[in-house]
């Protein structure tokens, strides 16, 4: 028989504003750890952390409408909430879920065009729309606004997020600080396949050819890290080193006539402060190294961190 930690699920805004009280009373941290559901060793080597952090540990599971463009995949973003909650419940560390309604959240709904949208919105600007942003201009007004409306529901003393969203970092952080959220930020590696690829919800759109390909990203980011470590610093020899590799790899794939393609969306080379695109990187300051790979229909995104935290 399991004796395992009762989990708490949340589907209200108020009730879990009520739970949250008491731990003000009692003097005991909360960690909380958003996340989009169809839970991953990254994702519980995240809440694994938020644990060894604070007593209290709240995950959210939130698929949220406001940071998918009206091309993009809301509707088939994988949604696996009995398998998440199971796997929640097998680290016997959680002690609240908070699953709330597309309505509660929004409460003047929200149409994808964003013409259409009515209420208050959040945007960190200079930081969210280079890199990702360019590809996704509105992405991290969604995630900034989705997190300001967490963050004050949920009242966290620290929140946990991960690497493989550098630049979501950088966004988050920046919106801690500019709006004085009294909340400790605290970034997770990157959990990885053993080959190298990633952890990510949407790996699961890629079919086993795919599959095999989807390292492509990985590999050459890679060697430009490679190319840096080993004494390289200016922006065009190193990103050069990434381009010449992805596309050889993404001409065997046109040659073997798989049925996709391998499309590189963008390399990026940045100051981990500014987000500024670097000519030549400064050792001490380091830099984010991210990019982001079509394989067929699927875009993945990675990063390495030279010389650098988040
Ligand atoms: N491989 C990973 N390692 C560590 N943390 C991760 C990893 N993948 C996602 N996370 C983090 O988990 C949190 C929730 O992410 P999310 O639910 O969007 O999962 P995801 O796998 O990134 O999904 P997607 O496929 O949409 O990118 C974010 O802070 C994200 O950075
Ligand atoms: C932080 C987040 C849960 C906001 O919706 C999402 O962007 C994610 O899963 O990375
Ligand atoms: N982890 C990023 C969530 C998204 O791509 O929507």
């Amino acid at each position: 028989m399991s004796s395992r930690k009762e989990i708490l699920v949340f589907d209200n805004i108020l009730s879990l504003r009520s739970w949250r009280k008491q731990f003000i009373k009692q003097d005991k941290q909360v960690a909380f750890v958003p996340t989009m559901g169809s839970l991953h060793e990254g994702h519980l080597s995240l809440v694994k952390q938020a644990s060894q952090h604070c007593p209290i540990v709240a995950v959210s599971i939130f698929v949220n409408p406001a940071q998918f463009a009206p091309n993009e995949d809301l509707n088939e973003y994988p949604r696996t909430l009995s398998n998440d909650l199971e796997l929640l419940h097998s680290l016997d560390c959680v002690d609240a879920v908070f699953l709330p309604k597309v309505e509660d959240i929004y409460p003047f709904g929200i149409p994808l065009d964003v013409e259409k949208q009515k209420g208050a919105f959040v945007e960190v600007k200079g930081k969210s729309h280079q890199m990702e942003g360019k590809s996704r201009p509105l992405f991290f007004r969604g995630v900034s606004t989705v997190l300001t409306k967490f963050f004050n529901i949920v009242q966290p003393n620290c929140v946990f997020f991960g690497q493989k969203d550098a630049q979501q970092c950088i966004v988050v952080r920046t919106l801690i600080s500019d709006l004085h959220f009294p909340i400790e930020m605290h970034v997770g590696k990157t959990g990885r396949e053993h080959d190298g690829l990633a952890m990510s919800s949407r790996n699961k759109y890629l079919t086993p050819d795919q599959r095999n390909y989807a390292t492509t990203l990985f590999k050459g980011l890679s060697a430009i890290k490679n190319e840096f470590d080993q004494g390289e610093k200016n922006r065009e020899i190193l990103l050069n080193k990434g381009y010449e590799l992805i596309e050889n790899i993404a001409k065997e794939v046109r040659e073997n006539n798989l049925g996709f393609e391998l499309k590189l969306d963008y390399l990026s080379l940045v100051d981990p402060r500014t987000l500024e695109e670097l000519q030549e990187i400064e050792e001490e300051k380091g830099a984010i190294l991210s990019g982001s790979l079509y394989v067929g229909k699927t875009r993945i995104i990675d990063n390495l961190l030279l010389n650098c935290t988040l």
